[in-house]
């Protein structure tokens, strides 16, 4: 019978940590102190829907509760509220049919067996997953194939670099074909030419097998160059959810200009929008808001300013506010910094 798609429906998800502490009134040395109880609200009131085929980020300050919510999404932890469906799966209720519809990796855990060969691990996942031997023949040499991995396939996991591991725990995860793969920080401790290698084969994954993909991580260029959409999670709660560009324009739309002359800058009547940031010698920057003033307008201002002053405007360079800095401010703005 076919998979159905992976529609990811989240309400109202709630997830409560007790954890033990000693009674800090206890008269009782430890390990005899009465115990005292805590509790950590990890997730309050989660909701979001993810449609089959798309490339989603869920970001947020440590701490935040992402985690939690991809364990849950996992079939690991059962929340203390909410609903969740995975393609019409409630993941901790049917756990087993669950794990066989979706890949999972985690960037600082191993799901294969350390002491195997990369290819006893396969062989081994794909009696787990009970992969009729023809499809996992044709499957596992295309990821083989796709992910380079045909040299190590000898190596026991513990021999492998980080970059090689990551790539044989992709494959791994993907070997049973599941229309969801869950990646939580997929690309920690890589060198850059590896996390542009995994990228690129999760682009190449979802675009070709229409893979749903959901994706926690710190960094930001894997959400710049994967994620269609974002859901930002600040103290367990989702503070954003929209195209990262959109969360750009709403939170830092800024410009930084830098104007170089070929002689001392002029000095320039800052036209409305236009915020001065720096002026030394030959180099004048400064910060303007594209809402309010085009650049070519602006360019046009400090062509002429320097026309006026006998100089002559020699470059300019126009940037954005990094991806860091959107999400820094966005993350200070809901005092969810962590
Ligand atoms: N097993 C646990 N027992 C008790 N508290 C926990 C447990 N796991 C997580 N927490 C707490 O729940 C909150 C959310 O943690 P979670 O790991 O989900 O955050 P995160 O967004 O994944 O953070 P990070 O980016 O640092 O990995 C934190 O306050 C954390 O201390």
């Amino acid at each position: 019978m076919p998979i159905p798609p992976a529609r990811i429906v989240v309400e109202d998800l709630h997830k409560t940590y007790r954890i033990a502490t000693r009674a800090a009134t206890s008269p009782r040395p430890w390990p005899f102190a009465r115990r005292a109880w805590r509790t950590i609200e990890a997730l309050r009131g989660v909701s979001f829907v993810i449609e089959p085929g798309t490339i989603t980020g869920l970001i947020g300050p440590n701490g935040a509760g992402k985690s939690t919510a991809i364990k849950i999404l996992s079939g690991i932890l059962r929340p203390s509220a909410g609903h969740v469906s995975v393609g019409g799966l409630v993941p901790w209720a049917d756990r087993i049919r669950h794990v066989g519809r979706i890949g999972v990796v985690f960037g600082q855990r191993s799901q294969l067996w350390w002491d195997l060969p990369v290819e006893g691990g396969f062989a081994l996942l794909r009696d787990i997953y009970r992969v009729p031997p023809d499809r996992y023949r044709a499957r596992r040499d295309r990821l083989v194939d796709t992910l380079g991995l045909r040299d190590i396939l000898d190596q026991p996991v513990r021999q492998l670099s980080l970059g090689q591991r990551m790539r044989a725990e992709l494959a791994a995860a993907l070997l049973h074909a599941p229309p969801l793969l869950i990646l939580d920080e997929p690309t920690i401790g890589l060198d850059a030419p590896s996390k542009l290698a995994v990228r690129a084969f999760v682009q190449e994954l979802n675009r070709t097998e229409g893979t749903t993909v959901l994706l926690t991580t710190h960094d930001m260029h894997d959400i710049e160059a994967l994620a269609g959409r974002v859901i930002v999670i600040g103290h367990g709660r989702v503070l954003a959810d929209s195209p990262f560009e959109t969360l750009r324009a709403t939170t830092l739309s800024g410009r930084r200009l830098t104007a170089e002359f070929d002689g001392p800058a002029p000095p320039l009547l800052l036209p409305d929008g236009v915020t001065p940031l720096s002026q030394g010698g030959q180099v004048l920057e400064l910060g303007f808001d594209p809402a309010r003033i085009a650049a070519a307008d602006l360019i046009r201002a400090l062509a002429s300013a320097a026309d006026m002053h006998g100089v002559v405007l020699s470059d300019v360079s126009i940037t954005r506010p990094s991806i860091e800095e959107v999400i820094s401010r966005f993350y200070e703005r809901h005092g969810a910094a962590g």
